[in-house]
């Protein structure tokens, strides 16, 4: 009989992304590149692909329910990570059944509008996410519209990235990372920790392509990967910002529009295949 390997599992709570660049896909793909087995839930399908979003298409609630409840009932997740959550009630009950199974390390990544500007959350959703979700996330990683759009803070300066970080935290969140990707357009980008002790920023070389859809969702599935293998959350934040780096500097040609990033440059570098 074959030996069974223990590895560590992580889920994702998201939308599909049929162009396979971000959501679900983002998610799993990244998920299978760090070595965790991977788990999803969907929220909603989208008909979507590099040139944008042509149609949205919610997963009933019952639909959510059930696929939560039967992973809960066979495989607890080491780590979990949610994106586009469609709507308020659809966060309340994720957020209802995530406290039930009691289910930790949670990186909440509150998806709002997609990069060709779709929206992908409803206003009425601001609320539940502010009440319901922040309190759950070991790191929560808004991008600056959506850090503003949760603390109603205009983020036109530094300071005032700060300050949304503290607010996010005051509100429940563990670990903030208020992400730089729509921040300045200089040479560097540059996102935004604040454990509750400490604020500090990582900063790497900003690569000029147009090639970034799902880089926010490829980010938070690799901080999820990393919570699974039970890293601390700093740690947790270096690692996945490598992983997204590497992914956006070895751009692949896929699609007319804003292409996906290069899931597999992290692995290939690693064995120098690049
Ligand atoms: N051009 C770039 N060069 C280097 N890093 C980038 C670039 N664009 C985004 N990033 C990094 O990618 C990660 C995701 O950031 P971004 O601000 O793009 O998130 P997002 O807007 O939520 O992404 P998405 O568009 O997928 O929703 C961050 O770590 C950010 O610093
Ligand atoms: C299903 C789904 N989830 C999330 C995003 C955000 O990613 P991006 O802003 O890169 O389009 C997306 N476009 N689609």
């Amino acid at each position: 009989m074959g030996q069974l390997i223990k590895v560590s599992k992580a889920l994702t709570i998201a939308g599909s992304d049929s162009g396979g660049g971000a959501g679900i896909q983002a998610d799993l793909k990244t998920f299978q590149e760090l070595g965790v087995y991977g788990m999803s839930v969907l929220t909603a399908v989208t008909a979507q692909n590099t040139t944008g979003v042509q149609g949205v298409f919610p997963v009933s609630i019952e639909g959510l329910e059930a696929q939560l409840a039967s992973i809960a009932s066979d495989l607890t997740p080491d780590a979990i990570k949610t994106g586009m959550l469609f709507s308020g009630e659809y966060i309340e009950r994720t957020a209802y059944m995530i406290r039930k199974f009691a289910w930790e390390n949670v990186v909440v990544d509150p998806v709002m509008v997609a990069k060709g500007g779709a929206t992908l959350l409803g206003e009425e959703a601001l609320h539940a996410m502010k009440t319901c979700m922040l309190q759950l996330a070991k790191i929560v990683t808004p991008n600056i519209p959506e850090a503003e759009a949760l603390t109603g803070i205009e983020i036109n300066s530094p300071e005032a990235r700060e300050e949304a970080a503290r607010v996010l935290f005051d509100a429940g969140a563990d670990h903030v990372v208020v992400k730089g990707g729509h921040f300045g357009n200089g040479d560097f980008v540059t996102d935004l920790v604040f454990n509750g002790i400490e604020m500090f920023e990582l900063i790497e070389k900003r690569i000029q392509t147009k090639n970034t859809h799902g880089t926010g969702c490829t980010f938070s599935a690799a901080l999820a990967a990393e919570l699974a293998y039970g890293r601390k959350p700093e740690s947790a934040i270096v690692n996945a910002k490598k992983y997204i780096q590497t992914a956006i500097e070895h751009g692949i040609d896929v699609g007319s529009g804003h292409g996906p990033v290069n899931h597999f440059a992290y692995r290939r570098i690693a064995h120098e295949q690049y």
